[in-house]
C-alpha cells in the first residue's frame, strides 16, 4: 500500500453527513493503521470544515468513540468533522504486547517510545501530529488551521499533552476524565517506565500537570474544558484532576473542571456531556456563540 493512499473500508450516511472507516500504511508506525472520520453535511469540495481529533482510552480502538459517544448528531449541527485514530500500533510483534490491557496494544499513551523494543513502532505522537493530520487535511475537506483536540482517560492525557506540546497544530482542547498527572499514578508510571525508561525526569515532557506548571503564559486563552464523574472508579487512584487544576491556576490558564455526582468512567458519561464539548470547540473554531 502506498503510504499516502487512504483505503476506504466502509462508508455510511449519518445525520446528513458520512461516517467512514479507513486504513492506510503508516510510515511513522511502520504498519497499517485504521482510523475513522465523520464528515458533517457542511464538508464539501471547496468548503473546508474545522475538525476535532478524539483520542480514546485504554483498550479502545478507532470504532469506540464513533459507535458509543453520540457525537455525530452535534457535529452535523455545528459543522465539525470528527477524527478518531486507533490507540496503539497493532501487529508490531513486540513480545508481550497483548498481555496487559494497560500497556502495549490498546495503550500507546500518545507518545513516541524511546526504549527498545517499543521505539520502532510505538510512535503515536509523531503518527498523529506529523502524519495523520497532515494526510487528512490534504485528502479531505478539512481546515488545517482549525483543528481541535479532545479525548478520554488515556486519550484525555493525550489531548492535554499533545495540545501543550503542539500548540501550533491545535486551537482548542477538552477532555473527559483525563489522566492528568501520569508521572504520579500507576497507569502512567507503568507506561512511562516501559516506553520512556526508568528515569522520571524524562516523563515530565509527557505529563500534563508538569507541562502546564512549566508554562509562563496561558497556552489556551479560550479555556480548557474537563468533565469528571465522581463515581468514576479510577478517579482517586489514577486521574488526579486536582493536580492539573492547581497547575492551571498557577499559570492563570482558564480551566472549567466540572465534577459530576453519580457519573462513572464509561461512555454513558461521555455521551451525556458530548454536546457541551463540541460546543466548547465550536466557540473557538467557528466563532459559534
Ligand atoms: N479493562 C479495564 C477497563 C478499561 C476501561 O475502562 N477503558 C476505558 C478507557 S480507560 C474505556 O473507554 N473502555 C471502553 C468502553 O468503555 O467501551 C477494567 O477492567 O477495569
Amino acid at each position: 500500500m502506498n503510504p499516502t493512499q487512504l483505503e476506504l473500508l466502509s462508508e455510511q450516511a449519518c445525520f446528513g453527513g458520512v461516517q467512514r472507516y479507513y486504513q492506510h500504511a503508516s510510515t511513522e508506525i511502520g504498519l497499517p493503521m485504521k482510523f475513522s472520520v465523520y464528515l458533517p453535511p457542511q464538508a464539501q469540495p471547496g468548503a473546508r470544515v474545522p475538525a476535532l481529533l478524539y483520542l480514546a482510552g485504554l483498550t479502545c480502538n478507532e470504532e469506540t468513540f464513533m459507535t458509543k459517544a453520540g457525537a455525530q448528531r452535534w457535529a452535523a449541527e455545528l459543522g465539525l468533522a470528527l477524527i478518531a485514530p486507533d490507540t496503539s500500533p497493532r501487529g508490531a510483534a513486540v513480545p508481550g504486547e497483548t498481555e496487559n490491557w494497560d500497556f502495549g496494544v490498546g495503550a500507546g499513551f500518545y507518545l513516541d517510545a524511546s526504549q527498545a523494543p517499543w521505539a520502532t513502532h510505538y510512535r503515536m505522537e509523531s503518527y498523529l501530529t506529523a502524519e495523520l493530520l497532515p494526510l487528512l487535511t490534504r485528502s479531505l475537506p478539512l481546515d488545517a488551521g482549525r483543528i481541535g483536540l479532545f479525548g478520554h482517560s488515556m486519550g484525555g492525557h493525550g489531548a492535554l499533552t499533545l495540545a501543550l506540546r503542539h500548540g501550533d497544530l491545535f486551537k482548542s482542547v477538552s477532555a473527559f476524565a483525563p489522566i492528568c498527572a501520569p508521572s504520579q499514578c500507576p497507569w502512567g508510571q507503568k507506561a512511562f517506565t516501559g516506553y520512556l525508561g526508568a528515569d522520571p525526569s524524562t516523563w515530565q515532557a509527557h505529563d500534563a500537570t508538569a507541562l502546564m506548571g512549566g508554562r509562563s503564559g496561558t497556552p489556551y486563552p479560550g479555556g480548557i474544558l474537563i468533565d469528571q464523574g465522581l463515581a468514576d472508579k479510577f478517579l482517586a487512584g489514577q486521574l488526579h484532576p486536582h493536580l492539573f487544576e492547581a497547575a492551571c491556576a498557577a499559570v492563570r490558564q482558564p480551566l472549567t473542571l466540572r465534577r459530576h455526582a453519580g457519573y462513572d468512567h464509561g461512555y454513558y458519561f461521555i455521551a451525556t456531556f458530548m454536546e457541551d464539548h463540541l460546543k466548547h470547540h465550536a466557540r473557538q473554531l467557528l466563532a459559534w456563540a
